[in-house]
């Protein structure tokens, strides 16, 4: 049987956007890496490096200028399908329930209101807020909210999982019971993953894999395998010796490309 494409491929691409002033910036350059369907693969790399925009790639919100964007081995020209997105701003609709948010992925799909009710109430519970079903998001803290997205993502089954930093914004207790629950729910998935962030601790203890990124234009520095057993708690795993070594050469290939972006002035590093 021929080997099945990998879940996500971008060969060789480089992504120039038309500026205000008539110019242009590139954001991505040559930029190659693939995912495996059921692999979790984290991004880093200097501020403003680009990041962002390869999902946006993957995602068919912005189209490749050289290269190829594949996704199930099928170049993107749309948004591809059970993809899922999520952003550190949420897309929880502050006039919805927690259930109602939930259940709008199946409505859309078209589910009837009871059964994507019904299916919304499982994944309230899987993530932990059985009980606040009724509840408006204004009545949540930041890390309910955060959990009625990832309910909100997960509901719809998504083969490719894009995160952009889906936690930038929660305090470093309520930011490690996330992680965990992102890895028990998407241990019971073959989801594909790609997660974005700028904190190398959180990089490393959720992927299979680390994918370092230059300076601005980005293109892939580093691929680094995270080979640590599953199931891993983010709390514990982080002191592990075989962590502490990956770190040190996450930062090794990062720290260079955090200097040169610092030397030409960008204020917030990775
Ligand atoms: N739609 C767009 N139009 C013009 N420029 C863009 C657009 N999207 C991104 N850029 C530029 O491309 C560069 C890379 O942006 P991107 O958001 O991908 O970086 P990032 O590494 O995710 O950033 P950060 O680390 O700050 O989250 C930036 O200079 C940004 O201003």
């Amino acid at each position: 049987m021929p080997e099945a494409p990998p879940a996500i491929e971008l060969r060789g691409v480089t992504k120039r956007f038309e500026t205000r002033d008539g110019g242009g910036h590139t954001a991505t350059r040559d930029m190659s890496f693939t995912v495996r369907q059921g692999e979790f693969v984290s991004v880093v790399g200097p501020t403003g490096c680009g990041k962002s925009t390869s999902l946006s790639l993957i995602s068919g919100l912005a189209a490749a200028g050289d290269g190829a964007v594949l996704v199930q081995g099928s170049p993107v020209t749309g948004i591809p399908d059970r993809l899922g997105y999520m952003f550190q701003q949420d897309a929880v609709l502050p006039w919805r329930t927690v259930l109602d948010n939930v259940a709008a992925g199946p409505r859309y799909q078209g589910a009837s209101k009871q059964a994507a009710r019904d299916q919304a109430k499982d994944w309230v519970a899987r993530v932990g807020l059985a009980g606040f079903e009724r509840y408006y998001p204004h009545q949540l803290s930041g890390g309910m909210r955060k959990r009625v997205a990832l309910a909100q993502t997960l509901i719809n089954e998504p083969s490719i999982l894009l995160m952009d930093e889906p936690f930038g914004a929660l305090d470093v207790q309520t930011r490690e019971h996330m992680q965990d629950l992102l890895l028990d729910l998407w241990s019971g998935t073959s989801a594909a993953v790609v997660f974005v962030t700028h904190d190398l601790t959180e990089a490393i203890a959720l992927a299979d894999t680390v994918v370092v990124m230059t300076a601005a234009p980005a293109t892939v520095k580093d691929v680094v395998p995270v080979e640590l057993e599953r199931p891993r708690r983010v709390e514990e795993i982080r002191l592990e010796e075989a962590f502490l070594e990956v770190y040190r050469r996450v930062w090794d290939s990062l720290r260079e490309e955090v200097e040169i972006t610092r030397s030409r002035g960008a204020g917030r590093v990775a």
